[in-house]
């Protein structure tokens, strides 16, 4: 009925173009649904009996043929961001080729499909925009959010994650440009975890954008407004979230890359309401325990004795803090002697306690001393043990403040990580030459191997992407109530586990890419064991949790 008017109404637009209704019930209408379609691989018998015949050319290929002519189109691409084009486009068209191709390499696709050539896709959104996926919520839906949701076709939606895009990795607020974020972040969900792809829906959250050359540029796809006030926000938000209760009941909201004041208030306000998490903060933390802890597997040290300094108090460096302190308190430390273990600086200097624009959240780590801008003249006082960056600035560790850490421990921690590449707080090589070789050093993105003085030094990978997809598959097969801040500390512990001998004798503080599938299920076992423990389950708990989760993993194939 629906279908008849609208093809009436399109019919008189455009009187050449055939009426919807017809196309939907042809052959070729499979064949533009990237979830049934297999192209090529359809069957002689397939196309027979669903009106192909004649729609496709005579070969009938395999999986793996199909594989192997996307490995050759890639070849010919110049750069990263022409494969992300190319990607994006076959998964348009179908989805079992893309998930195979990815999954068959990961360690390759993992940089091109997110982070650092994600960053590209997002800078120039509105240029390569192609066709819509997902979905984009605006303020002037307000009132009806709940109807516009459930012009999404699926209902069994499990996972939403969504962005306003107001700090999208450490290239500030670029709006609506910002969708690649979610869209990479829920193909990392299959990619390194095989949650089924149909139950995923990215979001965007377009509350306008304090970006202006963004809101000038004529192929800006967003709304040209500046950014929600503060209160309108939290009400278009809690709108957002009642109405994704409404529509998608089993639904879990991954909040990513809201600007930072954001999106540690909407984690307060909703982890005890909903099923919720923020990748940045929590999914983060747990990342950078994990490296921690593994790190301590190679020096012998324990985290209870370590003084960690942030360069960046945002969501992330006051999530590190919060769950390294949580972890320290599990080793016999109070809260304070915890904290006071802890120091950051940010954009203003040291986090102390005289400052009067510090959040709630971070006048928790606020430091005794005196005010401070010289972050080198604070390491010599404070005397950290391991340095986090997450502040954005690319260059921040010096070689005067390499020098620095690597002058007060035999094997200094050094984490540099702000994405993308361009805003390291430091390269994998500058850590390793100024540090001449003692540092145990990680980045948000995967630098090369480096050789110094005849040795090879192989960096780590700090991405949260060792931990959400993990997070995702056990929230996916357990169901449960809430996910919490444990949750993620056995999650830094699971990752942290897989990192063996031979790779801690390299240096190494992540398990290896190549078996990202085999790590995370690995991790989700160890989750979802606790949600059991804990009483956060809501389903009936398997004799072999392992075997369980093996037996709903998404495989693309046919
Ligand atoms: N590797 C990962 O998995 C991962 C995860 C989350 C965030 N990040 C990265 O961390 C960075 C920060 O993210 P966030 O969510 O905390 O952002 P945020 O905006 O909440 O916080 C940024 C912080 O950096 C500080 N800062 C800005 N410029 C500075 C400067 N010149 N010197 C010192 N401090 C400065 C700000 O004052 C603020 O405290 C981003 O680049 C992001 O990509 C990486
Ligand atoms: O997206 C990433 O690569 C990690 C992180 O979530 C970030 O915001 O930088
Ligand atoms: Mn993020």
């Amino acid at each position: 009925m629906a279908d008849t008017k609208m093809a009436s109404q399109l019919k008189h637009v455009e009187s050449t173009k055939a009426p919807l209704h017809a196309l939907a019930s042809s052959g070729l209408a499979l064949l533009h649904e990237p979830n049934q379609n297999k192209g090529t691989a359809f069957s002689r018998d397939e196309r027979q009996a669903l009106g192909l015949e004649g729609l496709l050319p005579h070969a009938v290929e395999s999986l793996d043929r199909q594989v192997e002519r996307v490995l050759s189109h890639l070849d010919t691409k110049m750069d990263d961001l022409e494969r992300y084009i190319y990607l994006i486009g076959l998964e348009d068209r179908n989805e079992t080729v893309f998930y195979k191709t990815i999954m068959s390499d990961p360690k390759r696709f993992i940089p091109i499909l997110y982070d650092p050539t994600v960053a590209d896709a997002c800078l120039t959104f509105g240029n390569l925009y192609r066709r819509a996926r997902g979905m984009y919520i605006t303020r002037h839906m307000k009132g009806r959010i709940a109807e516009v949701l459930r012009n999404w076709p699926r209902k069994d939606v499990r996972f939403i994650c969504v962005s306003t895009g107001g700090r999208i990795l450490g290239l500030g607020d670029i709006g609506a440009n910002g969708m690649g974020i979610p869209i990479g972040k829920l193909q990392l969900y299959t990619a390194c975890a095989a949650v089924p792809p149909d139950c995923l829906l990215p979001v965007l959250f377009d509350i306008g954008t304090t970006n202006e050359s963004l809101r000038a540029d004529p192929f800006y796809l967003g709304t040209r407004e500046p950014p929600l006030a503060e209160a309108e926000l939290d009400e278009l938000t809690e709108e957002f979230i009642t109405a994704v209760q409404e529509v998608f009941p089993d639904c879990c909201v991954h909040f990513e890359d809201w600007k930072g004041t954001d999106a540690i208030r909407m984690l307060d306000r909703y982890r005890d309401r909903i099923l919720t998490y923020n990748d940045d903060i929590q999914g983060t933390a747990s990342v950078a325990l994990a490296g921690i802890a593994a790190a301590m597997n190679i020096t012998g040290g324990k985290l209870s004795e370590q003084r960690v300094l942030f360069l960046g108090a945002g969501s992330a460096g006051i999530g590190i803090s919060k769950l390294i302190a949580a972890e320290m308190q599990t080793k016999g430390l109070t809260a304070e002697e915890a904290r006071a273990r802890i120091a950051l600086f940010d954009v203003n200097g040291l986090v102390e306690a005289s400052r009067t624009d510090l959040t709630e959240a971070q006048k928790l780590y606020a430091h005794k001393g005196p005010p401070t801008k010289d972050f080198v003249k604070f390491i010599k006082e404070f005397k950290p043990t391991v340095l986090i960056g997450v502040s954005t600035k690319a260059g921040a560790f010096n070689q005067q403040v390499v020098e620095a850490m690597s002058q007060l421990n035999e094997r200094p921690v050094i984490f540099a990580l702000s994405n993308p590449t361009t805003k390291a707080e430091c390269t994998a090589e500058q850590a390793y030459t100024w540090s001449k070789g003692k540092a145990l050093f990680a980045a948000g993105v995967q630098f090369d191997d480096v050789e110094f003085e005849g040795k090879i030094y192989r960096p780590g990978q700090a991405n949260n992407f060792y931990i959400y997809p993990a997070i995702g598959l056990a929230t996916y097969v357990a169901r449960p109530k809430r996910l919490t801040d444990e949750c993620f500390i056995v999650a830094a512990h699971a990752t942290a586990d897989q990192v063996g001998p031979a790779l801690c004798a390299k240096g190494m503080l992540y398990p290896s890419q190549d078996q990202i599938l085999e790590t995370e299920v690995t991790t989700a076992t160890r989750i979802v064991e606790y949600m059991f423990d804990a009483g956060l389950a809501q389903v009936e708990r398997p004799r072999d949790i392992r075997a369980w989760i093996e037996g709903q993993l998404y495989k693309p194939h046919y």
